[in-house]
């Protein structure tokens, strides 16, 4: 083995969070610390971490205004851990990469390639660049590697990238693009090795359900179609996002309104979907808890669960048959609530609960007569990306 490479620190910057993960280079990756700084930006900035040796979550509160102050306060406490010296390699998410299908070593060239498109992620890309240019400044030796969200999706065929615009925008890059990628390779990796080779070729809906949610419709191992598009605003209703959104209400915001890009972005990035609609949270942990209570937090979790419903309705005719689906993030595997109410009337599909597995988050939720194997899969983006680095450096 190559001492240069024997631990990768993995990066995944979010809009209000960065995930950190330090891995061993061995067979298989052994991960020797995982952490996050959450809700950058608000008051109370979290620092939590867990280490191999120490699986208790160690937590305390932190100052930083934003993602540049997170990211230094990251590196000072890195530099005091004791294997971070050896960190050769350190793989950043990238959430959108436009064309690219690989991983590819970080250049200023990239770089700047990177910052032509924040616009195309105002929500992540900024960021994220930020991100690499705090690691590059302070610890210049260490090669980083982008992982695109996006390559996973490169297979959709040509009637799922385009958008109904005229033909000179795709040309431009306004196209679909689909996202969640880095997840999903994970997922389908596991399923082959929950279920075996054969089911992870068949027709399968992968549901990433998290404070960013997507679905992806995969057939022989491929993505056909995604519910994300150009950005990671469309499809489903999220945390905060709106989903797909009528296009006739950014006119009329604008002329009515006097909506600025600035306001409309805030409008459907920050303060819409569980949030928008429930008026209390984006959390849909936080959104069960006031349920009983307040008509607007069901009203939000009725939402989406319906949306959720009507993308594994339009996917399985996309698929033209479904044999898996697979529940994953946050809330995929973690509310039963969630997932019996977007299963609940799909019979027809050949989709059918165990409701005892359901409630108990186990890993097959489907029931013996089910046509259709529901699985629940803990993703994990982090363990994506250390391979895919591996592998870049092998
Ligand atoms: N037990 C639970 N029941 C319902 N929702 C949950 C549960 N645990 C976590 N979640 C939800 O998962 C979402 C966060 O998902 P996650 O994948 O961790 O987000 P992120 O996109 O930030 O990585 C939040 O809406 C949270 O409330
Ligand atoms: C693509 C995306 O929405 O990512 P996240 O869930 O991390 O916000
Ligand atoms: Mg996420």
């Amino acid at each position: 083995m190559n001492p240069e490479t024997s631990y990768i620190l993995t990066i995944n910057g979010g809009s209000s969070s960065i995930k950190f993960s330090l891995y061993k280079v061995k067979e298989p990756l052994e991960r020797l610390l995982y952490g996050a700084i959450e809700n950058i930006g608000d008051k109370k900035v979290k620092f939590n971490f867990t280490t191999a040796h120490n699986p208790q979550k160690i937590r305390y509160d932190i100052e930083a205004k934003n993602h540049q102050q997170a990211a230094n306060h990251l590196v000072d406490w890195l530099e005091k851990q004791q294997d971070f010296t050896s960190v050769s390699a350190i793989g950043h998410r990238i959430v959108h990469g436009m064309q690219h299908t690989e991983p590819e070593l970080i250049t200023d060239q990239l770089l700047n390639k990177l910052k032509k498109i924040s616009d195309f992620d105002p929500e992540h890309l900024p960021e994220e660049i930020r991100l690499i240019e705090v690691f590059k400044k302070r610890h210049p030796g260490i090669k980083q590697i982008a992982c695109f969200d996006t390559s996973f999706h490169n297979s959709m065929p040509v009637v799922a990238k385009l958008l109904s615009i005229p033909r000179r925008y795709y040309e431009m890059g306004i196209r679909r693009y689909g996202f969640h990628g880095l997840s999903y390779a994970y997922l389908l990796e596991e399923l082959d090795r929950i279920a075996g080779m054969e089911a992870a070729k068949g027709k399968i809906i992968l549901a990433h359900l998290g404070s960013g949610a997507s679905l992806a419709a995969i057939k022989n191992r491929k993505s056909i179609d995604t519910s994300m598009g150009f950005t990671p605003t469309s499809g489903l209703p999220m945390g905060t996002r709106t989903g797909d959104l009528d296009p006739g209400v950014a006119w009329y915001l604008m002329h009515n309104e006097n909506f600025t890009p600035k306001k409309f972005s805030d409008l459907i990035n920050h303060e819409s979907g569980l949030l928008g609609i429930s008026e209390s949270s984006s959390d849909m942990r936080e959104l069960m808890d006031y349920e009983e209570t307040d008509s607007r937090a069901t009203a939000a979790i009725e939402l989406f669960c319906y949306q959720t419903k009507k993308w594994i309705g339009s996917f399985a005719a996309a698929l033209e048959g479904l044999d898996t689906l697979v529940f994953s993030g946050g809330i995929g595997e973690h509310s039963p609530e969630v997932r019996s109410k977007i299963c609940d009337g799909l019979e027809f599909l050949g989709i059918e609960l165990d409701e005892i597995n359901n409630m108990n988050n186990e890993i097959v939720i489907s029931s013996n007569k089910s046509k259709v194997k529901v699985y629940v899969i803990i993703t994990n983006e982090e363990l994506m990306i250390a391979k895919l680095v591996d592998d870049f450096l092998k």
